[in-house]
C-alpha cells in the first residue's frame, strides 16, 4: 500500500532550483535511503517533504496532501529529524521525548500515563534509560541523536523523515539505530525516508535507494534485486569509481560491501 507519493517536486534557494522534478512513491513498511554527494540536495528534499521548505509539485501522504495541511496536522503523521538538533533549552531527556506527543495534545492538555510509559520505553530502547532525568545539554552529540531518535519513535508517526540520523553515532550504535528503525517500521506499519552517507547501512538496511545527482533522481537501487554491476554503475555516478562485493558474515548472513577504487580516467 502506498503511503507517500511525490510528484514533480522542485525546490531551491534564491530563485534557483536545487532539486528538480523529483517523483517517487513509498510503500508502507519500507525504509528508503536517499544517497548523493555533499550538496546534491538531500536535505532540501527532506525539508520539502516535511513542508518546511517552499517547493513546487506535491506530496500525497496517506490521505492528506502535505502542502494543504497545517504543520501540526502534518506532524501527527510525519516525524522529522533534522541534520542538526536545535534544542537549546535545559530539558531532561524525558521532557525532550515527551515533546514528541505535542502534535496530539490540545492547548493545556496534559500527557496521558500511556504517553509517559511510551516515552520511558523509547529511552530504554535506545540505551538511555539510566540518563532519563539528566539535562539533555549534558549529553554527547551521539547521545543527543539517540534521544531525538527515541522522541521520534515514541511519537509513532506513519512516516519518518530522517536526515543523516547516524552521523554522530559510533560503529556499533549506527547498526543498533538501524535495527531499532527496522523494528519500528515493522511494528507500526510505517515507512522511513533516510539520508545516509554510510554505504553499509544504506545497502544492507534500506529496501530501496534513491540516487540523487545534482538535484535529479538519476536512478533507484533495490539492494535485494538490482544486479551488482547495475548498482556499481549507479553508485559510481555519485561516488566515483567504486566496486561492490557480496560477503557473508560469520553467521552466514549476506552483506553488501562497497569499496572505493582508484579513479580511472
Ligand atoms: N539556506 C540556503 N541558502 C542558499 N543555498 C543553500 C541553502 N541551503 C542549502 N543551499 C545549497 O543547496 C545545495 C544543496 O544543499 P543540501 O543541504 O540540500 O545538500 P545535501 O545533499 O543535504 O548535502 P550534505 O550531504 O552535505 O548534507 C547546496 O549547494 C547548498 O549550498
Amino acid at each position: 500500500m502506498k503511503l507517500l507519493t511525490v510528484n514533480n517536486l522542485s525546490a531551491g534557494y534564491n530563485g534557483t532550483d536545487i532539486i528538480k522534478n523529483i517523483s517517487f512513491s513509498v510503500d508502507s513498511g519500507q525504509i528508503i535511503g536517499i544517497l548523493g554527494a555533499n550538496g546534491c540536495g538531500k536535505t532540501t528534499l527532506i525539508k520539502s517533504l516535511a513542508n518546511l521548505h517552499p517547493h513546487t509539485g506535491n506530496c500525497q501522504l496517506d490521505t492528506i496532501t502535505v502542502e494543504s495541511v497545517s504543520q501540526k496536522e502534518l506532524a501527527r503523521l510525519c516525524g522529522y529529524i533534522p541534520q542538526n538538533n536545535s534544542i537549546s533549552l535545559d530539558l531532561t531527556l524525558f521532557d525532550v521525548v515527551m515533546m514528541g506527543f505535542n502534535p496530539e495534545l490540545k492547548l493545556l492538555q496534559t500527557p496521558t500515563r500511556q504517553m509517559k510509559e511510551t516515552a520511558i520505553q523509547a529511552l530504554i530502547d535506545v540505551g538511555l534509560g539510566n540518563r532519563m532525568y539528566d539535562n539533555f545539554q549534558s549529553l554527547s552529540a551521539g547521545q543527543k541523536q539517540l534521544c531525538i531518535l527515541a522522541r521520534t519513535f515514541a511519537g509513532k508517526r506513519k512516516l519518518l523523515l530522517l536526515d543523516e540520523p547516524e552521523s554522530a553515532l559510533d560503529f556499533r550504535l549506527r547498526y543498533q539505530a538501524m535495527e531499532l528503525l527496522q523494528d519500528y517500521i515493522q511494528q507500526n506499519h510505517a515507512s522511513a525516508l533516510i539520508t545516509l552517507h554510510d554505504s553499509a547501512l544504506a545497502l544492507n538496511y534500506c529496501d530501496s535507494l534513491l540516487i540523487l545527482s545534482d538535484g535529479r533522481l538519476i536512478g533507484t537501487i533495490i539492494p535485494s534485486e538490482t544486479s551488482i554491476s547495475d548498482m556499481e554503475q549507479l553508485l559510481s555516478k555519485i561516488y566515483g569509481t567504486i566496486s561492490l562485493s557480496k560477503l557473508n558474515d560469520r553467521l552466514g548472513n549476506s552483506r553488501l560491501v562497497m569499496m572505493k577504487e582508484a579513479e580511472t580516467s
